[in-house]
């Protein structure tokens, strides 16, 4: 098969891009009063408005054409169908099966996964009911106050990232902390902190070999027995999430601690799975269920809807637009919600190492890049940072903005405030300002020509800069499941356009296997180094100083 830059559909859009490389989207929004009806969808709860983006209708028909072309909507039913998509590690990929309530089967090599499924989500509401109504209580009769999570990567975005989005419907009584580093300080502060007696400690971990994850629960395990707690009272406040049950009963958890997860969950989707268990800890079974059925709605749209009106459709094609015949090499998330503030990073991990890759599926290497970096924080703290140069710098930054309309207080006048911030940094970076716009500011101020000639030229704002704006009724679980699954479909329609695997990380691994060779350098002070110079030098250091 040839590369998707070789075909026709990829040509058009290099065409587009030339012609509309001279019109700004002040025009365009001049030229048609009903832009923004035209370039708005709606889905579970979340309207997209795509109106401030360098598109015309020819665009996105063409854009459109490129996602049929590239066979988007069989791909699509083949990863929920249950096909080996994932075709490096011969794994199907079904994150979706985790938040299928249709009643329908999904097969896997002729099984039907759902009753696995179904029966993992009822242990981990009893968990949580056992939990939550004190019956299941720590190894002195107390009732456990604090879950420590303990898990890096997928095992801990997703978990922390979603029960911090979900704050307003937290469960009083419990409070959910998270472990990822294997910096010993991040362990340390934690435990710190926590009262052996009340403290649960769930170890995340789909592989269960993963370093940071295994030392921590180790340090976790001593400081239990260090503070009183014997091996006995471990199955009572220790419980594992992983799909390798043979590691985690020789680790030493009681194997009606472990709650199962599959090879078919990749470790960025696996929020939906048990290792959603600390989210469910956090907010209640019911709210942790709605959260499953936001994205099991989405999965409907993603099915259902024509790919002019499929949310995740747009905003792919709208990534690729931006990212392959403009050459943006960012794309900057921008959650006016401060509860929603991990967000980006959340993304960053679900985009960049889905998508992160240089080989195709059938082993060409590609000549096109294959995603953004992904960044961003909560607005308006970025306006007063990095906007600058969104606006006036020489690179250009497709945004995403996102706005609950209802939020959970009623302080004053913050909330008019924030959307007023967010919509006019929409506004803002579409229309920008001309320097003639800008020298009639300046014309009250008593400067000479000169002057205000070159005063003006700094005020120049260019303007024609992309966002899509993101509005929710209100961030619920239920959106917040929409939201995420949103953006995990998103990514999918990209790989399936760049023609690459998102569900391996093969890229990851090197670092792992170099760390360890180090690791036992630095363990045996007197081993003979054989690195790089650098390498060597940096070890020598380190041992010079332990
Ligand atoms: O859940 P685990 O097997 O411990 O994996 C944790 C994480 O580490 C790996 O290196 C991958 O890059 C991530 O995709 C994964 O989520």
């Amino acid at each position: 098969m040839s590369l998707v830059s070789d075909t026709p559909a990829w040509q058009t859009l290099t065409d587009l891009a030339n012609t509309l490389s001279s019109t700004h989207m002040r025009e365009l929004f001049a030229q048609d009063a009903q832009r923004a009806e035209k370039f708005t969808a709606q889905a579970c709860g979340i309207t997209l408005d795509y109106a401030k983006n360098r598109i015309t209708q020819d665009v996105m028909q063409a854009l459109v054409a490129l996602a049929n072309q590239q066979q988007v909507t069989s791909k699509r039913d083949a990863m929920f169908g249950g096909a080996i998509i994932n075709n490096t590690e011969q794994r199907a990929v079904l994150h979706t099966a985790l938040r299928n309530f249709s009643g329908k089967p999904v097969m896997v090599d002729g099984v039907d996964v759902m009753p696995d499924v179904l029966a993992t989500q009822e242990k981990m509401r009893q968990l949580v009911n056992k939990i939550h109504s004190g019956e299941h209580k720590g190894y002195t009769g107390k009732a456990i106050t604090d879950v420590v999570s303990i898990g890096i990567g997928g095992s801990f975005l997703g978990p922390k990232i979603m029960t911090e989005a979900l704050k307003p419907y937290w469960y009083k009584g419990i409070k959910v902390h998270f472990v990822a580093n294997v910096d010993g300080c991040h362990i340390a502060d934690v435990l710190a902190e926590r009262d052996i007696e009340t403290t649960l400690f769930l170890m995340s971990s789909k592989s269960f070999t993963t370093q940071e994850t295994l030392q921590n629960t180790l340090t976790a395990k001593d400081w239990f027995l260090q503070h009183g707690g014997s091996q006995t009272d471990i199955a009572l406040h220790f419980m594992a999430i992983s799909s390798n049950i043979k590691a985690a009963t020789d680790f030493g958890i009681a194997e009606e601690n472990i709650f199962p997860m599959w090879d078919w969950v990749g470790g960025r989707y696996s929020l939906w799975s048990a290792i959603g268990l600390p989210i469910a800890l956090a907010l209640g079974y019911e709210h942790y269920r709605a959260l499953l059925d936001g994205a099991f709605a989405m999965d409907e749209h993603f099915q259902q809807a024509p790919l002019e009106q499929n949310l995740p459709v747009i905003m792919a094609l709208l990534g690729v637009w931006y990212v392959n015949f403009f050459g943006a090499q960012s794309h900057v998330l921008l959650p006016y919600y401060h509860y929603l503030r991990g967000f980006p990073a959340y993304i960053q991990q679900l985009d960049m190492e889905s998508n992160g890759k240089s080989v195709t599926t059938d082993n060409q290497t590609v000549d096109y890049a294959t995603g953004p970096v992904i960044w961003g924080s909560e607005g308006t703290n970025g306006q007063h940072s990095f906007h600058q140069l969104i606006h006036q710098g020489q690179v250009l930054i497709p945004a995403d903005f996102m706005l609950p309309l209802r939020v959970p207080h009623n302080i004053g006048p913050h909330h008019a405030m924030l959307a007023s911030n967010c919509f006019a940094q929409t506004q803002a970076l579409m229309q920008g300002k001309t320097f003639d716009e800008a020298k009639a500011e300046l014309a009250t101020k008593g400067l000479d020509t000169a002057e205000l000639d070159a005063l003006a030229r700094h005020k120049v704002m260019p303007g024609n800069k992309p966002s899509n704006t993101l509005l929710f009724e209100q961030l619920d679980p239920k959106t917040l499941g929409a939201l995420v699954a949103l953006y995990e479909h998103k990514v999918f329609v990209q790989g399936a356009i760049w023609g690459v695997n998102s569900f391996d990380q093969w890229g990851v691994e090197l670092g792992k296997v170099m760390g360890n060779e180090i690791l036992d350098k630095l363990e045996n002070a007197t081993a003979p180094l054989s690195f790089d110079s650098s390498t060597n030098q940096l070890v020598e250091r380190f041992r010079a100083a332990n």
